[in-house]
């Protein structure tokens, strides 16, 4: 196609000659990655499988952005910080808003194809457990449950068990302003004296309030999938050899930030 822009012609999607939407988005990978394990083809696998995908890929973003906003901590640079950290919880809210679509399955047509899944199921999703791991929840005992790893995925796991977590960055964060981060007692000193005045320590609280947010955001993502787990499969066992909703529901009460929620308390 050729139009006229300031007097010059252009061929629109020529310039350079090679780069096409399809080459730089690597739709032709990207787009040959749903393989149905049913047979004949359950119509709602499509589904099931292109939800995931999505996932995974949102999860990628995340942890990208989770990691840039521990190294803005760890280096001062505080408004970025929270900036990364807003836009995870976008992306969080998306995420769960998620369930909805699948939640148009019924349980008939997942039984289509649900049998064919076991021993697989999101308790093996790695970066699921890395965005955990990063976020302040470290719990080794996942390491070992994983099956099937690839190196690659041994080596990424294992860094994020080493290296430091958003809570780490932002203890770092509350000594570089002066505070003593100890002990429990000087933790909640400092917190106390943050959200006492803001006017001095804005930057710091609303690092704090973010924290809270991206907490509470996967607080309501477990809730949500927990729900849609009873929907679609009662009180059946998980795939992945959980009691499943029951498993789920022990998890709810996992809280990142147990200091941050205490604090609510007392403000
Ligand atoms: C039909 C829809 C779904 C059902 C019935 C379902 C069911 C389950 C069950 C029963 C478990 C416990 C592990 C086991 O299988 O024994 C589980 C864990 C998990 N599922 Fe799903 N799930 C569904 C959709 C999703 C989606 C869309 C995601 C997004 C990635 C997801 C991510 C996870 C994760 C990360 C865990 C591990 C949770 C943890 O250990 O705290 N699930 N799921
Ligand atoms: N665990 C689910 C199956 C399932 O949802 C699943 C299976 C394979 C890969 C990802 C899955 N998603 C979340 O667990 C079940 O027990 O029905």
């Amino acid at each position: 196609m050729t139009g006229r822009w300031d007097g010059v012609d252009v061929h629109f999607g020529e310039e350079g000659g090679r780069l096409t939407y399809g080459s730089y988005l690597r739709l032709g990978q990207l787009l040959d990655q749903q393989r149905l394990e049913s047979d004949p083809p359950a119509h709602d696998e499509l589904l099931f499988i292109t939800i995931h995908q999505v996932y995974e890929l949102w999860f990628k973003q995340v942890l990208h952005e989770m990691t840039a906003s521990r190294d803005a901590m760890l280096s001062g640079e505080l408004w970025l910080a929270q900036h990364l950290l807003r836009r995870v919880h976008t992306i969080e809210r998306t995420l769960t808003q998620q369930v909805d679509i699948l939640e148009t399955m019924t349980p008939q047509d997942f039984g289509e194809f649900r049998h064919r899944l076991s021993p697989a199921s999101g308790f093996q999703s790695v970066q699921f457990r890395e965005i955990e791991f990063l976020s302040g929840a470290k719990d080794p005992s996942f390491v070992k449950r994983f099956r099937g790893l690839s190196e690659a995925e041994k080596i990424r796991i294992q860094q994020r068990l080493d290296e430091p977590t958003l809570w780490d960055a932002f203890l770092v964060v509350l000594e570089k302003a002066g505070f003593a981060t100890a002990s429990d007692d000087d933790l909640y000193k400092a917190l106390q004296t943050v959200a006492g005045d803001r006017a001095q320590y804005g930057a710091v609280w609303e690092l704090a309030e973010a924290l809270l947010q991206h907490d509470e955001l996967a607080a309501a993502w477990r809730a949500r999938h927990v729900v849609m787990v009873e929907r679609m499969i009662g009180t059946k066992p998980g795939t992945g050899g959980s009691s499943g909703a029951g498993y789920l529901r022990s998890r709810l009460d996992l809280r990142y930030y147990p200091h941050l929620w205490h604090l609510r308390t007392a403000l």
